[in-house]
């Protein structure tokens, strides 16, 4: 069983440039929970994520993790959560298994092929990054769910690039996590096809 988790955002409020990209917003996330956060193109939904996990700062509000103040405890958070960015980050130089080495520098090499293997890509582990499509290059980052014991995840548009299989195989690998006691945090454009989170909006 994944570590329990508990997260609440009490009453957050975020500007960025000119805009209020939220106000007053509280939800909680814990363990077993699959929170999609949606809105339009712009809405704010990468921002929050980050002003979840300090990289953007608040106006206004509270996070608190497992009981304490995030921003006086924050490392608490961040050893506990596994963000997978908007972009996939994948080094065109290297190959497919030395970019998910540099990610997950701990781990065997079997390891690494195993979860290569979970997203169909073993056969291009040793084929450079450049050589690759987008949605290869998705999947070597998210292979690194197969490899990771954090217990909230924290995934912006995961699917971009996908082809259905792709999509199936993550959705899968999220159900898993979820009946593990783990959590999700996830912004998509797409509809979820076999999980029913629970929704925030975001309005522009
Ligand atoms: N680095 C930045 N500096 C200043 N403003 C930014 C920055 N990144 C995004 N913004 C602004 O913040 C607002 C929200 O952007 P954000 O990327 O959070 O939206 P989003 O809902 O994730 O959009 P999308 O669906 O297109 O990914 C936009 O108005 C955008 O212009």
């Amino acid at each position: 069983m994944r570590k329990t988790v508990k997260l609440d955002i009490k009453n957050l409020s975020i500007e960025r440039g000119e805009r209020d990209l939220c106000r007053d917003l509280s939800f909680s996330v814990q363990s077993g929970d699959l929170i999609r956060i949606a809105g339009e193109n712009g809405a704010g939904k990468s921002s929050l994520m980050k002003a979840i996990l300090g990289w953007v700062s608040i106006e206004e509000g509270e996070l608190i993790y497992n009981g304490e103040d995030v921003t006086q405890h924050r490392d608490m958070l961040l050893q506990d959560q596994l963000y997978l960015g908007h972009t996939p980050g994948i080094k065109n130089v290297f190959t497919a298994l030395e970019n998910l080495k540099l990610y997950c520098p701990d781990k065997s090499e079997q390891q690494l092929e195993q979860a290569l293997e979970q997203v169909q890509l073993l056969a291009f582990a040793d084929t450079p990054a450049a050589q690759l499509s987008a949605g290869q290059k998705r999947r070597i980052a998210l292979a690194r769910l197969w490899l990771t014991d954090k217990s909230l995840w924290f995934l912006d548009e995961p699917f971009t690039a996908l082809d259905v299989k792709g999509v199936s195989t993550l959705e899968e690998r999220m159900a898993s996590h979820l009946s593990e006691g783990g959590a999700v945090v996830i912004t998509t454009h797409q509809p979820l096809l076999h999980l029913s989170p629970k929704v925030i909006e975001l309005s522009v």
